[in-house]
């Protein structure tokens, strides 16, 4: 097993630069995704991995190995690197066989005895390997890309956006078994992918970047709770963020005053109240008969049924501000329906200079 190593890598085109100094470490046979919205540099960092450009700066190692560094780089077919790219990229005029089998020596595709072992690891029925590429499905297709990128042993698998072209039915399972089959080769995988839920339910830690950058990178569970500031704690899940008054261990905003969640510094005790805002997920938020003592007031704006839950905008009472909340999908309430809210578990502050974007807050 084999670690990636990632140090201060840099990259412009022209005089734009896409890359500002990337520091990520990938543990030997883990899987990192790398998030981010459109253009903030995901593709330009698997390409430099991989090796089909070069870094104007910073140095990439591959386990032991140097594979760029300045006045040093190893050509992408010896850095020992698997590329499974957005639609999978799969010659039309071959088979699944000859497919998966195209990048291992000519003996070794003759034989064509890994084949059935491979579309095994990747969850494909053996009888595929005589199909071509338009017989397949969109998953399927994305699987037998797997097999090809994993059919030379690779250490490290890259995977841009592997997912993305799929429909909803068949990307969960395409991903299960992606991600089986790359746990099973302990091959050390790093994931692009503008999908959240996507990075939080498959990867062992996730690095969002943000313009050029790599603003946080932590395991999935950490990042949920606590999002380095309000941007990323709005990419990587729905927010509701109030202006709040912070106190030591507790924050006065329009839901009440609600318990602080400890976060390295974000809410350090103090004796002076500080003006900044509150993190709370929707699903944090609870709904009670109008009529109930406890909770504030809110009147039900709309709501979204998704079957298995439900999303209601509600704006507090007397005039806002509005919040979501996420419940059950049953015994929903209808617009224009007076409720109670109270707020479960801890929250996450946010001072006035730890935030970016919404909402306005003057200290
Ligand atoms: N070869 C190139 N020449 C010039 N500009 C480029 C080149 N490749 C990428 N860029 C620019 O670099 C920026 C980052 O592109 P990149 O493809 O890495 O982003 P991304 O995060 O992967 O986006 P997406 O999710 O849309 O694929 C973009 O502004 C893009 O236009």
């Amino acid at each position: 097993m084999t670690a990636l190593t990632i140090t201060g890598v840099t990259k412009s085109f022209g005089t734009t630069s896409v890359l500002e100094g990337i520091d990520l470490y990938v543990p030997a046979g883990s899987l990192t995704a790398v998030l981010g919205p459109s253009g903030c540099g995901k593709t330009t960092l698997l390409r430099l991995i991989a090796g089909f450009a070069d870094p104007d700066g910073g140095a990439i190692a591959i386990g032991d190995q140097t594979v760029f560094a300045p006045g040093r780089s190893v050509p992408p077919q010896r850095r020992r690197v698997g590329y499974v790219a957005q639609e999978g990229a799969l010659f039309p005029h071959l088979s699944v066989a000859a497919n998966i089998t195209f990048g291992l020596p000519r003996s070794a595709r003759r034989a064509g005895e890994r084949v059935p072992e491979l579309l095994d690891l990747v969850g494909l029925d053996r009888r595929l390997a005589s199909r071509f590429p338009h017989e397949l499905s969109g998953g399927q297709q994305q699987r037998v890309a797997l097999a090809r990128a994993l059919a030379p042993g690779p250490s490290v698998v890259l995977l841009d956006e592997p997912f993305s072209s799929l429909d909803a039915g068949l990307r969960e399972g395409t991903r299960r078994a992606v991600v089986q089959a790359l746990r099973e080769t302990s091959a050390t995988a790093v994931l692009v992918t503008h999908d959240q839920a996507e990075a939080l339910s498959l990867a062992d830690q996730v690095a969002v970047m943000r313009q050029g950058r790599l603003i946080q990178l932590d395991a999935p569970a950490k990042l949920y709770r606590y999002p380095c500031d309000t941007g990323v704690a709005g990419f990587v899940g729905e927010s509701v963020l109030l202006p709040a008054d912070l106190r030591d261990g507790e924050a006065e905003c329009a839901l009440g005053v609600l318990p602080l969640r400890d976060s390295d510094g974000a809410a350090e005790a103090s004796a002076q109240p500080r003006r900044g805002a509150v993190l709370i997920r929707p699903e944090q938020i609870r709904l009670h008969p109008f009529a109930d003592a406890a909770g504030v007031g809110a009147q039900v704006a709309d709501v979204s049924f998704f079957g298995h839950d439900a999303a209601v905008r509600l704006d507090l009472l007397p005039d806002g501000p509005r919040v979501t909340a996420r419940v059950l999908g049953q015994d929903l309430p209808v617009p224009g329906e007076l409720v109670r809210l109270t707020v479960t578990g801890d929250v996450l502050a946010y001072p006035a200079d730890r935030m970016l974007g919404t909402p306005a807050v003057t200290s």
